[in-house]
């Protein structure tokens, strides 16, 4: 299946770093999640019921990330799409996690694939 369900530039504020001073503050993360999902049969029938939810899924992503409060954004990426795959049935996810840190002039981001999806050899 090559169809996806995103959610881009998702910003959830939480304890995130690990420095202690970041221990005491809430600092910003911003994810970008694909899914995999058959789109085609939502829309045949024009359901929310056959396809992914993603205000649902926007809202379980802020609770794995602010309940979580992770030192790195690794564990923060590594848990949602844990997360994705175990309560929405999703077979394929990407999730890009960024981290402005103005104070030392850039920003930090990661990106993963779970399962990690392979060229097909023809
Ligand atoms: N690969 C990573 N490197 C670093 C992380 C991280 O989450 N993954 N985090 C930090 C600090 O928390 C930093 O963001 C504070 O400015 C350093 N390196």
């Amino acid at each position: 299946m090559t169809d996806t369900v995103s959610i881009r530039d998702l910003r959830v504020s939480t304890v995130i770093g690990v420095y202690d001073w970041e221990r005491e503050i809430e600092q910003a993360l911003i994810f970008s999640v694909d899914m995999s999902a058959d789109v085609a049969k939502a829309a045949a029938r024009d359901d929310i019921t056959d396809t992914l939810d993603y205000s649902a899924v926007a809202q379980a992503i802020k609770t794995v990330v602010i309940e979580g409060r992770f030192q790195l954004i690794e564990t923060a990426a590594e848990r949602v799409a844990e997360r994705l795959i175990a309560d929405y049935g999703v077979d394929w996810v990407r999730v890009e996690v960024v981290k402005p840190i103005p104070s030392e002039g850039y920003t930090a981001a990661i990106a993963i694939e779970r399962p990690v999806r392979r060229a097909k050899l023809v």
